[in-house]
């Protein structure tokens, strides 16, 4: 028990620290939305001011503190002032990735100002030790945890009760308010770095005479400290304080308890992602971000430029020196790693720290095996992917339930716990001597990298080119196209019946394949392999690379290596600059990716892309010119794929649904019912619960008392995604299109049904899609034709409209549910969306539609049903709800009322 209690006292002054980290992420993600990677980094300027002034040049604690808080606060405020506000419209991946290149851009440069590994530094705190009840306690940790305590209680108050807290609460807790404040809600936001600045500073001051000081001593409790700001859900400083102090904690007590070596660094990564999943939900909310994100090629592969590029390679082996040669090698098995990043992170937009790990770890296992089995190559490096599999899976479970930086937290995690259990652990791995590999052999051929260098480069350059032919494939076939609506916009995917779960899976098993064959070839290039160096931390730096070359392009993991440390971009930079240019790289790479992310979100392959395409026209002047059909030629040019007709006579009835959002009674014992063949109308003013009765019926919203069903089988407990399977599809009022397909692909998301087979088939065969005959009629209804190579962002707000409900139709619905579609279509297009719902309803679609334009309405529907407050007020013929006093009372108003009853009958003539 004494030493129980003992331990706990360490961990109390550990989980302290990890507490004042842990505070300014919460008060950085309140008023940023963006968790902080730089925080370390940054509090790290101020450790070392400290260190300059008070360990170096005898100034007292008092003098030294105040001026080294500044630094770091003021570090803070200009990081959000500046380089922050300017990418305030961009997507929360953006956000973080900048911060990303500021973690790599600082360290880089503290590490150039301090190349020593480790300095002492003299403690601020008392040392001696407290003899209580006979227990020995540390007087630093006591210290150090009441500082910690009256620091937390001072910020709840400062939040709580000054003008700056109400000021900060309001930024963080209404986007709205705070873009209509613009420049000041940047400024508040400003301070609050400052603030989450300066506190991270003290922690590594209080830290270093306990640690040694270093550069990466801050960004080390990193993890920890995201771990307790998770636990008390990036808003709660009370309940961070607790889960860091139980951190540290347990951290303690593990390592003296827990003999297996690994476990107490393990424990609170462990934590993130249980409570991460937990916590997380599987179908995002109504107002999910919907940003826009990093641009992202076409996949289409060049033949004659392939050539071009392996033969002007060969040459190169041939020609170039040792050096340049082993500098080909790095650059191309990092690109193989990064093409990993190009499907997780640019294909399926899931931000995954883990990528190095997983190479780390498929380098293990091959490793292991060469050297203690004897095994061969190949059958290794088969072994290492099949190792990395479920792993990989591992790592993507959190995107099921969590998103953008959540997720980017849980992998790190995920990784961190990876490098404690396995890397880290001796009795596996060989320790410093690290895994003697021998000549490993393919079929025959030497491929040892010493011996034979240039082999072993043509064998990675080899593996490249398959691997990017794959990732290229898999972008321009179904899978890929999921993948994109996947990241583009999960609800409007389920909506369609894409598999959001298997998809994301999917990328991470695709992911994890590719990290691991990179990781082998990165390894196997020296003749030990150490493990320790697939540090978790790799992955931050590999991400800022991928994102750099271009992360949607299969190329641009080939620009991105030459960032890496020994790559080409280090032997061009020496031959540039001299031998002096190495060491300047990391913080060359970090400044490249803050200048990417502000000018260039494509990465450096859109500018190469430039002098490509240039070089393309030039010489198609001079070849004889063959026509090219477009996408969406090849597409329409091919015969319709096969129909499935809607059942005729179906119904889906809506039974007593009732919805409550908190005191709010959205929907109240709600019944109707869709019928094939018929135009339901349900109208209402604004609020009156509309848009959550299509969401309950498409089964994003559960009710909480009712039931829906179709022919009497219930579907109230199935995800959105069954749903559509079973023909309920809808269009969302926000639109929700996927902003990163052309318009032809947002139609083929809707229509393709991949089944299982074309997870392997589309990496090797895409094929080309087809179009079912009654998405031809939607694009002929709605002259489509010419828009649909188009992205939807090109197009007019009343052509997105067009796209959006084109979309619903072209998935073959049995019922579709349309949430205002004609907002913002001219009169023409009103006159041909009803039509067109007319057409629809003839081909036994049952179809509800709900609609403020009252006109469209009567004109359109066979019956409606009005809702006020979440209540059926009316049900009946268009003519009867004309004349309903309680209809005009709460909705229509006398006007609206009067005039059009003739025009009601209209609908008839329309209809036949
Ligand atoms: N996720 C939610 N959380 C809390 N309240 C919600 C949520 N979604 C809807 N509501 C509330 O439920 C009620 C019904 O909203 P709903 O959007 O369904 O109305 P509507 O009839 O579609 O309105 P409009 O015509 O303006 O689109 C409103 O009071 C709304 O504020």
């Amino acid at each position: 028990m004494r030493t129980f209690i003992e331990f706990a006292v360490l961990g109390l002054g550990l989980g302290a620290l990890y507490a004042l980290v842990a505070l300014g992420i919460v008060i950085v993600h309140r008023v940023s939305g963006v968790i902080n990677f730089a925080m370390g980094a940054i509090g790290m300027v101020g450790v070392y001011t400290f260190w300059e002034l008070h360990d170096r040049h005898g100034w007292s604690f008092a003098a030294a503190i105040v001026p080294s808080l500044l630094v770091s606060a003021l570090v803070g405020f200009l990081i959000q002032a500046i380089l922050l506000r300017r990418l305030q419209n961009a997507s929360p991946l953006v956000r973080l990735l900048a911060t990303i290149a500021v973690l790599v851009s600082l360290q880089s440069a503290l590490e150039l100002r301090y190349p020593s590994q480790a300095e002492a530094m003299q403690s601020s705190v008392p040392t001696g030790t407290l003899h209580l009840w006979g227990l020995r306690i540390g007087e630093d940790r006591v210290i150090i945890f009441g500082i910690v305590l009256a620091l937390i209680f001072g910020l709840t108050a400062v939040y709580r009760w000054t003008k700056f807290g109400i000021a900060t609460t309001a930024v963080a807790d209404d986007v709205m308010v705070s873009e209509s404040l613009g420049r000041s809600a940047n400024m508040v936001a400003a301070w609050n770095w400052g603030i989450a600045s300066a506190l991270s500073a003290l922690a590594g001051i209080l830290l270093a005479p306990i640690t040694g000081l270093s550069v990466t001593q801050l960004t080390n409790l990193l993890i920890p400290a995201l771990a307790a700001a998770v636990i008390g859900s990036m808003v709660s400083f009370p309940i961070t304080l607790a889960a860091a102090i139980l951190i540290g904690i347990l951290e303690s007590e593990m390592s003296w308890y827990v003999t297996a070596p690994g476990w107490s660094a393990a424990a609170p990564f462990l934590v993130i992602i249980l409570v991460l999943a937990l916590r997380g939900k599987t179908i995002p909310g109504r107002s999910h971000e919907r940003s826009r994100l990093p641009a992202v090629g076409h996949g289409n592969v060049s033949w004659g430029g392939l050539v071009a590029a392996l033969g002007g390679s060969m040459l190169l082996l041939a020609l170039l020196p040792l050096d340049w040669v082993n500098g080909m090698g790095v650059t191309v098995a990092v690109g193989i790693v990064l093409l990993s990043f190009i499907v997780v992170t640019g294909y399926a937009g899931q931000l995954s720290l883990a990528q190095f790990a997983l190479a780390g770890l498929g380098a293990f296992v091959a490793g292991r095996l060469v050297a203690t089995q004897n095994m061969p190559f190949l059958l290794a490096l088969l072994c290492g992917i099949l190792v990395a599999i479920p792993i990989g899976i591992v790592v993507g479970l959190p995107a099921v339930r969590t998103r953008g930086s959540q997720l980017a937290v849980a992998t790190l995690g995920l990784s961190a716990a990876i490098e404690a259990l396995v890397f880290n652990n001796r009795d596996w791995t060989g320790g410093g001597d690290g895994t003697s590999i021998g000549d490993p052999h393919i079929f025959g051929l030497d491929i040892n990298a010493i011996l034979y260098p240039r082999t072993y480069v043509v064998v990675t350059i080899a593996i490249f080119t398959l691997v990017a032919l794959a990732v290229a494939n898999l972008r321009r076939g179904r899978i890929g196209r999921q993948l994109l609506a996947t990241r583009a916009n999960e609800r409007a995917a389920m909506s369609l019946g894409v598999n959001i779960v298997a998809t994301k899976l999917y990328a991470f098993v695709v992911g994890s394949v590719i990290a691991a064959i990179g990781g082998v070839m990165l390894a196997f290039r020296s003749p030990s392999i150490v493990y320790s160096d697939y540090i978790a931390f790799g992955s931050i730096s590999l991400v800022a690379e991928a994102v750099v070359g271009g992360i949607g392009f299969v190329i641009g993991p080939l620009f991105g290596a030459t960032l890496q440390p020994a790559s080409l971009g280090t032997n061009i930079g020496v031959l540039a600059f001299g031998d002096g240019f190495q060491k300047y790289l990391p913080l060359i790479s970090g400044i490249i990716l803050i200048r990417v992310l502000i000018r260039s979100p494509g990465g450096m392959v859109t500018h190469a892309g430039e002098g490509v395409r240039f070089i393309g026209r030039q010489v198609k002047k001079v070849l004889p010119q063959r026509q090219h059909m477009s996408p969406s030629q090849k597409v329409l040019a091919r015969s319709s794929a096969a129909t499935h007709p809607p059942t005729a006579g179906a119904e889906l009835e809506v039974r007593d649904v009732a919805i409550t959002f908190g005191s709010v009674r959205a929907l109240d014992n709600v019944s109707l019912k869709i019928t094939a063949g018929r135009v339901l109308g349900l109208i209402g003013p604004n609020g009156a619960g509309k848009t959550t009765l299509i969401d309950a019926v498409s089964g994003f919203i559960a009710p909480t008392a009712g039931s829906v069903s179709i022919d009497g089988a219930p579907l109230t407990r199935m995800s959105p995604r069954r749903r559509s399977r079973l023909g309920v599809a809808r269009s969302f009022q926000a639109l929700e299109l996927f902003e990163d397909l052309t318009v032809l692909e947002n139609l083929l998301i809707a229509t393709e049904r991949p089944a299982f087979g074309r997870y392997v088939s589309d990496l090797f065969m895409p094929g080309v899609a087809r179009l079912p005959s009654v998405a031809r009629e939607a694009i002929e209804e709605f002259d489509l034709a010419a828009d649909l190579d188009r992205l939807p962002s090109e197009l007019p707000y009343g052509r997105r409209r067009l796209v959006a409900i084109a979309r619903a139709i072209a998935a073959e619905p049995s019922f579709l549910l349309l949430d205002e579609p004609a907002a913002g279509l001219s009169d023409r297009e009103r006159v041909e969306l009803v039509e067109l719902i007319r057409r629809l309803a003839a081909r036994d679609i049952g179809v509800l539609l709900v609609e403020h334009d009252v006109d469209l309405v009567m004109r359109a529907c066979d019956e409606i049903v009005v809702l006020d407050f979440g209540r059926v007020i009316a049900h009946g013929s268009p003519a009867d709800i004309r004349r309903d006093p309680a209809v005009i009372e709460a909705y229509l108003g006398a006007a609206e009322a009067d005039p059009a009853v003739a025009e009601v009958d209209s609908k008839a003539t329309v209809s036949s």
